[in-house]
């Protein structure tokens, strides 16, 4: 216990924390305000925190060996990320970064079986569970909030006009929608500009979802989807866009990505990759996350996604960086998750319900002190696809305003806390 505390103690300066050891004895670390007291049940904790932090405090918590007595996760990890995001945290992560990065190539081998078989480990899970904490159009990737008075609904909207409007979208094109998800976006975009839509994901429930909803929206004339690897696609596209899938795609897979993306554009086509991405350069997937979460993913930095696009023969016409959209959106995902954990208890184990809280509160940490962002890149074939200002983005979003009375009110019957306003540092 008295490493523990070292290690608290080297980290921890803002903030109060207070640790229960299993043997009842009570640790403080650090000082002031936010003040969260954990509890360690289980000694064996102490060792695998201090060897593997990042798989042992996650395991730790689903398991019930570590309990937080005032407060929530949220609260011990807001503690300790914001933290470990100052200087003096930075090298602990960079040294054991680097550690795993060696064998990151490996890990993240991801042939077609391989990306299947990841898929299905998260996207295959019960409905049940993502109509508890997404929006109605079940968006799973970052919203865009003009304002953090937002809600989780109308960020989401904001999210699919700001990525229609970047599309430079008119009628009677092709579009390629790569990691399709549960349809919303390529249903909005076939709506909003009478496109013609294909959707491709690997999830085989949420290909059966996507269908159906092409179905009753009465656009399955327009809009179709595949259960299909984007590496399996043939044909030419106007317009490619791919939402929150880039991180699946595996860091030595980068350059064949690329390469599929400009063999299915037209010569004049454009296509937008919106991704998680790191802000601090190359690093490691979390072990915990790869684990339990999302197998075979990674987070990558803009200096490992730009080579592949120039060396693809692909122009990037634009970046935008999404900052604490990604940390909002989350904060939204794990309220709506904890006012409805009784549902998600129906079907899943009380391991299972901690596992995803963690998740949901350690990812948004991340995103509000871990240097992790979302980036928008625009890329296309001809220099001149997009044009010469970036004036086109905002008119056509003031051509498309949202009417409010569509999304401010969630159409299914989950209960959604109201929107605490003000964006947390
Ligand atoms: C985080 S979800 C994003 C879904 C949707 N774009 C959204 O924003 O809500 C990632 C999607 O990528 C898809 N995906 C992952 N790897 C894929 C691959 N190799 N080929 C096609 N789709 C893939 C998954 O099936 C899933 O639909």
């Amino acid at each position: 216990m008295l490493l523990l505390r070292k290690m608290l103690g080297q980290i921890i300066h803002d903030g109060r924390l207070t640790v229960i050891a299993p043997n009842g004895g009570i640790h403080h670390i650090g000082n002031g305000t936010p003040s969260i007291t954990i509890r360690i049940v289980d000694p064996a904790v102490i060792p695998r925190l201090l060897l593997n932090p990042d798989l042992a405090l996650g395991e730790a918590y689903m398991d019930g060996a570590l309990l937080v007595d005032d407060g929530d996760i949220y609260g011990f990890l807001d503690i300790c990320f914001s933290n470990i995001g100052s200087s003096s945290g930075q090298g602990v992560r960079r040294a054991r970064a680097s550690l795993s990065r060696l064998v990151r190539r490996f890990v993240q081998h991801n042939p077609i079986p391989v990306a299947r078989a990841n898929v299905a480990h998260h996207y295959d899970l019960s409905d049940t569970l993502y109509e508890q904490f997404l929006d109605a159009d079940r968006q799973y990737s970052c919203a865009y909030y003009n304002s953090s008075d937002d809600t989780l609904e109308r960020a989401q909207e904001q999210k699919k006009r700001h990525l229609a409007a970047k599309l430079l979208l008119s009628s009677g094109q092709r579009i390629l929608d790569i990691g399709s998800g549960w349809g919303g976006l390529s249903l909005y975009l076939a709506q909003i500009a009478a496109v013609d839509v294909t959707g491709l994901t690997l999830s085989t429930e949420q290909h059966a979802y996507s269908e159906r909803r092409a179905a009753e929206t009465g656009l399955g004339d327009r809009v179709r989807f595949l259960l299909k690897d984007y590496r399996q696609e043939e044909g030419r596209y106007d317009r490619i866009v791919s939402v929150g899938m880039f991180e699946h795609v595996g860091v030595g897979h980068y350059r064949e990505y690329f390469k599929k993306v400009r063999s299915l554009l037209t010569n004049d086509g454009v296509a937008m990759i919106h991704t998680i991405g790191r802000a601090d350069g190359p690093g490691a997937a979390n072990a915990w996350i790869n684990k339990y979460i999302f197998p075979g993913g990674y987070v990558p930095a803009l200096s490992e996604i730009l080579p592949a696009i120039e060396q693809a023969g692909l122009y990037v016409t634009d970046i935008e960086i999404l900052r604490l959209h990604y940390a909002e959106t989350l904060k939204a995902w794990r309220q709506r998750f904890i006012a409805n954990r009784g549902r998600v208890a129906e079907i899943y184990d009380q391991r299972f319900c901690l596992m995803w809280e963690f998740y949901l509160a350690s990812c948004e940490a991340a995103f509000r002190h871990g240097g992790l962002i979302n980036f928008q890149i625009q890329v296309s074939k001809r220099v001149n696809a997009a044009p010469l200002t970036r004036d086109y983005i905002q008119n056509w979003e003031r051509l498309h305003k949202i009417d409010a009375a569509d999304v401010d009110v969630p159409a299914h019957s989950v209960s959604h806390p109201a929107k605490s306003g003000g964006f947390a540092q």
